[in-house]
């Protein structure tokens, strides 16, 4: 996967040189490239955002870095070989981003993401790319951020984790939260590791029972405590699984 980043702060996505997406891009199984949108103006100040027609608070990013930016990029792209990019603009206005999006916008080879500052990009900049591309609005959550940036973060480390080989153990995928399955839906619970006792905290007893249907159906009613306490809208969403049915039946 090829993974384009324009940003008026490319010092912000360092993070993507560690850890699991660091990792993923030494073994090559992702191509990132960060560019300073700034590169793209041709005034003395670097000239990227103007006064918003209409009125109104704040400033909006300018058509023209952006249109060059994005032509220069989406070239550079097709010359070295990638192909059906699509076009990532984080904005709080977007749809959620959640793990099915994740898993759709992992099967795509190529994606360019589009982090804004102030109040956003000039809209005419995303209607014109949307004619060649699929455009994929997202938003992160409900929230006042500075920028894009961070959601750049978030999406590419959920998406580089879904990527063929890049979590060692194949089994991470489906004890996730949002995976399917027959924790689907379900936060995760509590989790333990040694020592066996802590500051006069042990165990729960099951876990260390070695029973492997008692321990799931544990875990289980776990998640499923917490997800009513912290997110009753996910419940009716929650698979049945062999548990309920059999609680249904006693
Ligand atoms: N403020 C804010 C909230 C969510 C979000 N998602 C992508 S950019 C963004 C910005």
């Amino acid at each position: 996967m090829r993974l384009d980043v324009v940003t008026i702060f490319p010092e912000y996505l360092e993070p993507l040189n560690v850890s699991l997406v660091g990792k993923a891009r030494a073994r090559g199984q992702l191509n990132v490239h960060v560019h300073d949108l700034r590169r793209w103006t041709h005034d003395r100040h670097h000239t990227v955002d103007d006064t918003p027609y209409g009125g109104g608070p704040g400033m909006v990013m300018k058509t023209e870095p952006w249109g060059e930016a994005l032509d220069d990029i989406l070239a550079d792209g097709y010359e070295t070989g990638s192909s059906a990019p699509a076009l990532v603009v984080p904005t709080p206005s977007g749809r959620p981003f959640t793990q099915k999006l994740a898993v759709e916008l992992s099967e795509r080879p190529w994606l360019v993401f589009t982090p804004a500052r102030y109040e956003g990009i000039d809209r005419r900049v995303i209607d014109e790319y949307a004619t060649r591309i699929p455009v994929y609005e997202v938003s992160i959550g409900d929230y006042v951020l500075a920028g894009g940036e961070a959601a750049v973060l978030v999406v590419t480390e959920a998406v580089a984790r879904l990527l063929p080989g890049v979590l060692g153990n194949v089994e991470s995928h489906r004890d996730d939260s949002f995976a399917p399955g027959a924790m689907a839906n379900l936060l995760e619970g509590p989790v333990y590791t040694k020592p066996p006792a802590w500051r006069g905290r042990d165990i729960p007893e099951v876990l260390l029972s070695g029973h492997h249907g008692r321990i799931a159906r544990w875990r289980r009613d776990e998640a499923l405590k917490r997800t009513t306490a912290h997110r009753p809208d996910l419940i009716e969403r929650c698979e049945p699984t062999a548990f309920d049915r059999k609680d249904r039946e006693t």
